[in-house]
């Protein structure tokens, strides 16, 4: 991703800062041990000790000024960084391939758009620790190699190399214990949010206790590792804490020897004390800085696994205006041998070789028993997949070689099997097709009316106390299933489609309510001169199409004109009429 100017500015505003409160970290021990070694030179010392008492305030001061413009600086990039992430991540999700959902569960998604990122952006923080335990432990041994006699560096240093090697070998431990808990944490996470987003099938099922059992036993995996992971986080705190008192101990021992043989001053052995001890924790420090960084990168990398392989595609604006031709006449489609399987399911091919004709204008109703591939035809044409063989016209061009998938799209009007609706109110639901940035906002607001009328949505919202601005609940769950069809039915009228494509997309409605729908389309497919493709059980249905086609394992068997494929139909039509699939 790249940089703006003044996150990079904002970057080395944090560096400098961090650079600064280093410093005055480190100018404290030598600053210390000169006071000391002070307090015994009379008059003389006194002064110096008065004046350098007031730098060393200043000096306080400012690391503390620098320390917290470092973390604001920081912090407030991480913001940034995490509001970027998250915004490049779901637009490169929204634009992924359907198959790609068919492949990966939601949840998981989320989880990245969520956990993942926000300890990707953490990384500054990281990195910052690093650095700064770098310049610390960088300095603070040079300090040491400058202070302390060249006999005694190897002895006062050498139980931090010990604590080093130990603590980066423990603290791994540690991390992947962590790792497994987080996951498993995010798999019993996934798992309550898909059952509680079902929670009426859970209800219906009477599997209430079936899905505690289930819930209990992913817990019982995150307590396992919890569990594991306080045992070993304790220890490395225990660890730290007794290597490290063990280390003060040393070089206490090693700096009165020091003292007592006058090879230094106590001044001198006060900042070498400090210094061994700021350059110990910072070695550990940067180890542990080390491990979190990877930890972040192994975060950012499956982030960057959905963004990088987002597709690039041309936006919607540039395909639209990329297309030709009247925008208000019917929409002429054509399936040339179109073959096709689900990415998921490589080995079955659902279409074989599919042709299918619907001449501008023509209202043609797909029949075909169950897994028929009926539904595919429609999810082909609103280009949700692409053909794995074979071409589909759309008004002459190639929808696919075209690139013009997302113009089509914004030519139909898709009412599927299962409506879908979102967590907002009706009226914003059935505005859903329409631009989201209209010119006039009046028109939208007609069209949204006239739709709902249509569609009989105002027939139920006229009773309800807040009318079309009632609240559709989540995925619609506050309406009926009727009335939730009736609104997907408004939601693709109301944007004057040039074809109409319904999904079984009255199976819910009763058949006084079926009918005035019927009715009432048939004034709007005759009014909006457009195309319509009816993928349907029921006979009614045939009533207001003109064509039919008949669909058996992927592949039209019959197409024609209504009464002539009715009074002749094939061997396929006569066993669904048989078997009363309507
Ligand atoms: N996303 C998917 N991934 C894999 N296979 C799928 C997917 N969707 C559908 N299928 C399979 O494709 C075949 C055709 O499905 P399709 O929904 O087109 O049938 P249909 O004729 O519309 O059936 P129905 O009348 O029951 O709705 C079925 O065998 C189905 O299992």
């Amino acid at each position: 991703m790249r940089s703006p100017q003044p996150f990079a500015v904002r970057n080395r505003l944090a560096l400098a800062a961090l650079c600064a409160s280093s410093s005055v970290n480190l100018s404290y021990p030598y600053l210390m041990g000169r006071l000391v070694d002070m307090f015994g030179e009379g008059q003389e010392g006194l002064l110096f000790v008065m004046d350098h008492t007031a730098l060393c305030g200043l000096l306080v001061v400012a690391g503390g000024a620098a320390t917290f413009c470092r973390l604001y600086l920081i912090e407030t990039a991480i913001e940034r960084i995490a509001f970027r992430l998250r915004q490049q991540f779901f637009k490169a999700l929204v634009e992924r391939p359907i198959a790609f959902f068919d492949q990966n569960k939601t949840g998981e998604l989320v989880n990245r758009l969520g956990n993942d990122i926000t300890m990707t952006s953490r990384v500054l923080i990281d990195a910052s620790a690093g650095i700064r335990g770098s310049i610390t432990a960088a300095v603070g041994t040079c300090m040491i190699f400058q202070l302390a006699p060249r006999e005694m560096i190897l002895g006062l240093l050498s139980p931090v190399l010990a604590l080093f090697v130990t603590g980066v070998l423990y603290g791994r431990l540690v991390r992947r214990i962590a790792e497994r808990r987080q996951q498993r944490l995010a798999e019993a996470v996934q798992r309550a949010e898909e059952r509680l987003g079902g929670i009426r099938t859970v209800r219906t099922f009477n599997a209430e206790a079936r899905e505690l059992r289930g819930f209990e036993g992913l817990l019982d995996l995150v307590y396992q590792a919890g569990w594991q992971n306080a045992l070993a986080s304790a220890g490395l705190s225990c660890f730290f804490v007794t290597g490290g008192g063990l280390f003060l101990l040393h070089i206490i021992y090693n700096c009165g020897v020091m003292v007592s043989s006058g090879v230094v001053s106590v001044g001198t052995t006060v900042s070498l004390a400090m210094y061994c001890l700021m350059a110990g924790s910072s070695y550990t420090g940067v180890m542990a800085a080390y491990g979190d960084i990877q930890k972040c990168l192994g975060s950012l990398q499956k982030v960057l696994d959905i963004l990088g392989t987002a597709e690039v595609r041309p936006a919607l604006s540039q395909s639209v205006a990329a297309a030709s031709g009247a925008a208000s006449a019917p929409l002429a489609v054509k399936f040339e041998n179109v073959s096709f399987f689900y990415p998921a399911r490589p080995q079955a091919n659902v279409l074989q070789g599919l042709n299918l004709d619907i001449p501008a204008g023509a209202r043609v109703a797909i029949l075909g028993r169950s897994g028929s591939g009926k539904s595919t035809i429609a999810l082909l044409l609103a280009g949700l997949y692409a053909p794995t063989e074979g071409k589909i016209w759309v008004d002459g061009h190639d929808m696919v070689a075209e690139d013009r998938t997302a113009w089509v799209r914004s030519q139909l009007g898709v009412i599927s099997q299962e409506p879908t609706l979102f967590a907002m109110s009706i009226k914003e639901n059935v505005e859903y097709g329409l631009s989201p940035d209209p010119v006039d906002q009046a028109s939208n607001d007609l069209k949204v009316k006239e739709a709902a009328a249509a569609a009989h949505v105002t027939e139920f919202t006229d009773g309800l106390p807040h009318g079309m601005d009632t609240l559709a609940g989540e995925r619609g769950q506050a309406l009926s299933g009727g009335q939730k069809q009736r609104v997907c039915i408004a939601r693709a009228l109301a944007r004057t489609p040039r074809m109409l494509i319904f999904d079984e997309a009255t199976s819910a409605l009763d058949l006084r309510s079926e009918r005035a729908v019927h009715e009432a389309l048939q004034e709007v497919l005759s009014s909006q001169n457009c195309s319509c493709l009816v993928i349907t059980h029921r006979m009614s249905s045939l009533q207001w199409c003109d064509h039919v086609a008949v669909v058996e394992e992927g592949a039209v068997v019959q197409y024609g004109q209504k009464e002539e494929v009715l009074q002749n139909p094939c061997t396929a039509l006569q066993s669904i009429l048989r078997n009363d699939e309507f």
